[in-house]
């Protein structure tokens, strides 16, 4: 077989898709008419996800030719290659092992460099569920010997989105009478506002940070530090101020030395390791706090359910094998239809923060400009991931996905069975939201003809505007339930499709330096806007201009 090129559109499954796509009129209503096995063929499922991939702009020619371009740029190869431990993250010269995380007991050890890893995972789990299980039982107890009501997990990006978006998506699997609340901004009012009606008494914050150097964690983990010492009366005196904080406050991290730094004894410290990518890591520690929510019984499912979308990934042929089908989708879109962005449209409620959470797992990863080789790519990259809970959307931005100039690919995601099954007068609410999921795929596909406007009596000078073109693509993902299992499912669907896109496109999907440049300045400039007058002059126009006008407004 030949090498692999970094470079995709140099293959000639690139020449190909282009010619395939210059010659193919998008025409969803001619396929499924001539077709009648066109759903059933395209209709894959992974564990629990029944995922229709039928009304997308592709024949079967179209997916020979992707799954051609994903040989010719050996993405099998590295997704083996990213379980088996290699360092495939090349500019941090980093494992990337987010695999690791939810392998069940008893499979032959993986061992990387020496590290037996199921074993070190494992132990650091027993560590989590033993915290998480003292504080659901009671017996954790805050200093003043008062059992935690509230746990306030403070992280941002990775340490905060996987977390919070898992605590709302799995309500249903809380435990009564503890409650958890998130706060990652530095702005001082998210911090201000989630405690202020809380009792320091009962209350444990968990600082989650990888690097535990994150400008914001930190900031708010201190600041939280303090309303605890000033709620509790905390005398001055450092012992008492220790006591206080071991009861406290736990943290999570790599960087044990820092937590032992910030003042948290490094017993009350659970770690993980480098090769967990921050945005790859909700399954790890960082999960603490759900794992505290929803206690280890639930948080074992949820590995599980990440674990069954690994086996398939890793073993399923490219012909049914949906994270990779999905990612080369997302790819046919991005290169060969010109889509800018991508949608995800959950029709669950308790979904609401995943659309933010795919953000930084697809656009830290795939957002960006230079390959692994270190050439610039010469096609582009990652796309505008976006959405909000059906049927919100339906009433803000569907009209531009229905009847706009862009292309925007949507992934919509029902589950059968409502959390809250409430009915109005006869009417099953949950099947009116399902009626509504339906209902939108089918007219984003199938549109409407000048000729069906005109046969409802419509005036003829409206017509046009009440034209649907149809061919707008879309994928369905559903399954039975929302349960900690299926959540896992779909995270690990949308981490491998995330891979296989920058699989294809050659680049390193697992660094993020371009958050860097921005974190260097906010900490140059920070003291001009405290009275460091060299640092007020030194920057440019535009900015000091902005700066005096901060400084002549602040109140
Ligand atoms: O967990 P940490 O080290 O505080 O980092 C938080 C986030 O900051 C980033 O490094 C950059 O935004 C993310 O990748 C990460 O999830």
């Amino acid at each position: 077989m030949a090498t692999p090129s970094h470079d995709p559109t140099s293959t000639a499954a690139w020449t190909a898709l282009l010619a395939h796509r210059d010659a193919l009129t998008p025409d969803l209503r001619g396929w499924f008419d001539a077709d009648p096995g066109r759903a059933d063929r395209f209709t894959v499922d992974v564990a629990d996800l029944h995922v229709d991939l039928s009304k997308n702009l592709v024949t079967d020619e179209t997916l020979e030719l992707l799954r051609d371009l994903a040989e010719q740029t050996g993405v099998v190869d590295r997704l083996q290659a990213m379980f088996a431990g290699e360092r495939i993250n090349v500019t941090e010269d980093r494992a990337v092992l987010h695999t690791a995380l939810r392998r069940p007991a008893g499979l032959d050890p993986l061992v990387v460099d020496g590290q037996d890893v199921d074993a070190d995972v494992r132990a650091e789990l027993a560590k989590v569920y033993a915290f998480a299980g003292k504080v659901r039982s009671g017996e954790w107890t805050g200093v003043t010997g008062q059992r935690i009501a509230t746990v306030v997990n403070i992280g941002i990006g990775g340490s905060d989105l996987g977390p919070v978006m898992a605590y709302e998506a799995l309500a249903a699997s809380r435990q009564e009478g503890l409650t958890c609340r998130f706060v990652s901004n530095i702005d001082p009012t998210d911090l201000a506002e989630t405690v202020a009606d809380l009792d320091p008494a009962t209350t444990l914050f968990i600082v989650a940070s990888k690097t535990f150097g994150t400008l914001e964690t930190l900031t708010n983990a201190r600041l939280a530090r303090q309303w605890l010492w000033d709620g509790l009366g905390t005398p001055e005196a450092d012992d008492e101020r220790r006591a206080a904080v071991a009861k406290h406050f736990v943290a999570v991290s790599t960087a044990l030395e820092k937590v032992a730094d910030f003042g948290i004894d490094t017993d009350n410290a659970f770690g993980f390791w480098d090769w967990v990518g921050g945005r790859y890591s909700v399954d790890s520690a960082i999960g603490t706090s759900l794992a505290v929510a929803i206690g280890p019984e639930r948080f074992e499912e949820f590995l599980a359910g990440f674990h069954a979308v690994d086996e398939h990934v890793r073993t399923t042929p490219l012909e049914r094998n949906v994270p990779l089908l999905m990612g080369l989708l997302n790819v046919w879109y991005v290169n060969f239809l010109g889509a800018h962005t991508h949608a995800v449209l959950p029709y669950s409620q308790y979904l609401h923060r995943f659309p933010a959470y795919l953000q930084q797992l697809t656009m830290e990863s795939n957002g960006k400009g230079v390959r692994w080789d270190g050439e610039a790519v010469t096609c582009d990259t990652g796309e505008v991931f976006w959405g909000e809970p059906g049927t919100n959307g339906q009433h803000a931005f569907y009209q531009l996905i229905h009847q706009g100039t862009r292309l925007v690919p949507a992934d919509f995601v029902a589950f059968a069975t409502p959390q809250h099954a409430l009915v109005d007068g006869d009417t099953d609410v949950h099947a009116l939201l399902l009626s509504n999921f339906f209902a939108q795929t089918k007219a984003l596909a199938f549109g409407k003809t000048a000729d069906e406007v005109r046969a409802e009596g419509t005036a003829e000078d409206v017509v046009p505007a009440r034209v649907f073109t149809g061919n707008r693509p879309t994928t369905s993902i559903m399954a039975a339930a929302l349960t900690p299992s299926v959540l896992g499912q779909l995270i690990a669907l949308y981490e491998h499709i995330t891979f296989t896109q920058g699989a294809v496109w050659g680049i390193d999907s697992f660094d993020q330096w371009g958050v860097e440049l921005g974190k260097q300045l906010a900490l140059q400039i920070a003291p001009a806007l405290t009275g460091d007058e060299e640092a007020l002059q030194s920057q440019d126009s535009s900015t000091k201009a902005l700066i005096d006008w901060y400084l002549a407004h602040r109140a």
